[in-house]
């Protein structure tokens, strides 16, 4: 479980986050959405212990990072900046991380087939690929089997595979009753990944709660011959319609309903269309107004 109640984070004349509360619960995977410079490494960073807020308080498992009893068994981070030092292999770099956190050699090389990187073990971290170096950050993360995971923008430089790698992965940690907060700048990007969206701008919270109540029901496209007629047509049946001048969108009525009520008043229908809008869409006008 991650919470954050009230966070607030102020440099000398930025305040980089204001009152932020929210909640990642066990069992769910929870994006952290939200445009560049809008606060999420600064969120991110303080539930790591990595920066201090300024006032509020950011809990994993009830408790501040510091004071976890194991606090790599407990959480695991993939931070953009990454860990590897560019001298040391795959290999050399897992092994070192996992005597820092108690984690038998053994499974240093579970890991490296787990996530893909057998073949590069022995290869310096420093010509690994960006995708590479991803994917070795995700393994530091999971060395101490920890419940929670905390990734910030960890789908960057990965290709669609090692995306969908990285989706079943977190899915499959949230299906066993982990924990997983996830960030990114692309709200497209968490879409497959995601049960829960907190999406934030300017440092507050603009949204929190399900992805399904971010993207809201869907509406219909209707041009036909007389749209004004058509428009009272569909008020008085209990839709609310709004227009572009040229076509209806109608919402609180299913395609069927407003079919049969065009052909009630006897107004031709050219184009009845069901749109559920996108869900980028939808990110950018929330994040736009904030
Ligand atoms: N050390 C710092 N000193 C001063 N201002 C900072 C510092 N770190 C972050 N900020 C400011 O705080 C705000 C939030 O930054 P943060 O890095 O948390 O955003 P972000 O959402 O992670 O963005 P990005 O996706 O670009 O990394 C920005 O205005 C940033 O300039």
């Amino acid at each position: 479980m991650i919470e954050t109640k009230a966070l607030t984070k102020s440099y000398r004349r930025v305040t980089a986050i204001r009152d932020v509360s929210f909640t990642a619960t066990p069992g769910r995977v929870t994006g952290l959405v939200g445009l560049n410079g809008s606060g999420k490494s600064t969120t991110l960073r303080i539930l790591l212990g990595l920066s201090r807020a300024t006032s509020g308080a950011a809990l994993i498992n009830g408790k501040r990072y510091h004071q976890l009893r194991h606090p790599l068994r407990q959480v695991g981070a993939v931070l953009e900046q990454g860990l590897a030092h560019p001298g040391q292999t795959g290999y050399t770099h897992l092994v070192t991380q996992a005597l820092l956190s108690g984690t038998s050699r053994s499974r240093v090389k579970e890991l490296l087939s787990f996530v893909g990187l057998d073949g590069a073990a022995a290869k310096r971290t420093g010509d690994y690929s960006l995708g590479m170096r991803q994917r070795l950050s995700v393994a530091t993360a999971l060395l101490g089997e920890p419940d929670v995971l905390i990734l910030d923008e960890a789908a960057n430089g990965l290709d669609p595979s090692g995306m969908a790698w990285l989706r079943e992965l977190l899915r499959e940690h949230a299906a066993r009753g982990g924990t997983v907060l996830i960030s990114s700048h692309l709200l497209s990007e968490l879409e497959q990944v995601a049960d829960d969206v907190v999406v934030i701008g300017r440092g507050e919270i603009l949204h929190a709660g399900p992805l399904a109540g971010l993207i809201g029901g869907t509406r219909l496209r209707v041009r036909g011959g007389n749209p004004q007629l058509l428009w009272q047509a569909f008020e008085r049946y209990g839709g609310t319609v709004t227009t572009d001048g040229q076509v209806l969108y109608v919402s609180g009525l299913t395609a069927e309903h407003a079919g049969d009520i065009a052909l009630h008043v006897q107004v031709p229908v050219y184009e009845l269309v069901t749109e559920t809008p996108h869900l980028e869409d939808v990110f950018l006008s929330l994040a736009g107004e904030s």
